[in-house]
């Protein structure tokens, strides 16, 4: 007997990254890593975990939203959710009154991620699976019985998905193998966050090479000298062979963005990540070709609110690597369309991770993207980063700059009491004493 949803708690916890200006960008300059996180409680002793993840302020609205998506969820069992799980997303997405806050998108629809995540991590754990596993174990058929397809037909029918995934069963168990002893491929942002002196890149770098790391992400766009001098820096460290991704956080328009990027190609980064307005389709595609003769690439995904935007995405050749995000998309559901949209595109899934959590949650679906979709590990890398693992039951596990396949049935998304309580907002301990 699968166990029934009984109640569903949120809370608002925030870890104030910001002292350091770890994760800063040009458009974020003081980023606390948050999540609305979620508990479902069961008749039974199973828990479902799940978050979104945010800068800080304004999680509390995350939570309210939270809060009214649990009136459609309290009272379900887990076996009435994934018996008909399209039904379900479209339960919490079509809601004839609260579709009117999005529809799929915004504060609306990362709280249904939240939600959703915490159904996926309750299922994995009801099957004692880790949630990839649960994943690349189902047949295709139900998994795209997990996927709404409503929007994205005239690019992706039920049936193509269906064909997609026993397309991509040959080798399947060899690739799981292959994961399980190397690991999915990553790359690191840690070393080099906007707020970050020359000096501390330098460190942090010079300490990733020696851990074995190869790709390097680097955050641009609020000073074009800067951005220069920092480029040549890490270029120097990494040396010629090495992979560099640039990152400006939709900070520029069109053109300036064009201009920008092609000051920096001397320094051949592999792609300018959200380059203007997460938004602009046709502005992504402008850039992305006029980039091309540089040998650089648009990324994007991380801000994409749903898969219609993807599907236009896709659709306009605006983007060339598609950066899928657990916590902002409708959860694992949504992410399946999209992975298939991409892999019918040719266009490699390089989710976007790192925040509070996103690293643990992510790996699954990446890992699930190789295994049983894209069967390619070409010009495909999962980002990690190195933040506030610690506070996670488990957390993730990269050895030479690969994520391991996590073990614990799940989502991977319960944190330590301890870690909510000391920094659940405001009343933790945690936040308490900064404001004193
Ligand atoms: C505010 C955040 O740290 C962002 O800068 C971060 O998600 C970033 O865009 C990334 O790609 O990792
Ligand atoms: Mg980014």
């Amino acid at each position: 007997m699968l166990p029934k949803i009984i109640n569903v708690t949120v809370k608002d916890v925030r870890f104030p990254t910001s002292t350091e200006q770890h994760g800063s960008d040009a458009m974020h300059t003081d980023p606390d890593y948050s999540t609305a996180y979620v508990v479902l409680h069961t008749d039974s002793e199973l828990k479902g975990f799940g978050f979104t993840f945010t800068l800080g302020k304004g999680t509390e609205i995350v939570v309210c939203a939270v809060e009214s998506l649990s009136r459609l969820v309290v009272g379900k069992s887990l076996e009435e959710i994934v018996r008909d799980f399209r039904g379900f997303y479209r339960l919490l997405t079509s809601d004839s009154q609260m579709r009117w806050l999005g529809p799929e998108k915004g504060v609306i629809h990362v709280a249904t991620a939240a939600v959703l995540n915490a159904v996926w991590d309750l299922w994995a754990r009801a099957e004692g699976k880790p949630l990839w596993k649960l994943l690349v174990d189902m047949d295709p058929e139900q998994l795209v019985s997990c996927i709404d397809f409503r929007y994205i037909t005239d690019v992706l029918t039920e049936k193509e998905a269906v064909d997609l995934l026993l397309k991509a069963q040959e080798g399947r168990q060899q690739r799981e193998d292959q994961m399980l002893s190397e690991g999915y491929p990553a790359y690191t942002t840690s070393c080099a966050w906007l707020g970050y002196s020359d000096q501390q890149l330098q460190q942090l770098c010079a300490d990733a090479l020696r851990g074995g790391w190869t790709r390097f992400k680097l955050k641009v766009g609020a000073d074009l000298e800067d951005d220069v001098r920092r480029c040549r820096l890490i270029r120097q460290m990494i040396g010629p062979n090495n992979t560099l991704m640039i990152d400006a956080n939709q900070k520029w328009d069109v053109d300036e963005a064009v201009s920008w990027v092609s000051r920096l190609a001397e320094f051949k980064p592999l792609w300018i990540e959200e380059p203007t307005s997460p938004d602009d389709i046709l502005g992504h595609a402008t850039i992305s070709k006029a980039l091309a003769p540089h040998g650089i690439g648009v990324a994007t995904g991380e801000q994409c609110h749903n898969r219609v935007m993807f599907k236009q995405l896709l659709q306009a050749s605006a983007l060339q690597f598609v950066q899928i995000d657990s916590c902002r998309l409708g959860s694992v559901n949504e992410n399946l369309a999209v992975m298939l949209m991409a892999h019918k595109f040719k266009v490699p899934v390089c989710p976007h991770s790192g925040g509070v959590g996103l690293c643990e949650l992510v790996q699954h679906l990446i890992l699930f993207d190789y295994i049983c979709v894209s069967a390619s590990l070409n010009n495909r890398m999962c980002e990690y980063v190195d933040h506030l693992h610690e506070h996670f039951t488990s957390p993730v596990v990269i050895k030479d700059a690969h994520y391991l396949p996590p073990k614990d049935p799940g989502y991977s998304c319960e944190m330590l009491d301890s870690s909510v309580q000391r920094y659940q907002f405001p009343d933790g301990e945690v936040w308490l004493q900064m404001n004193k």
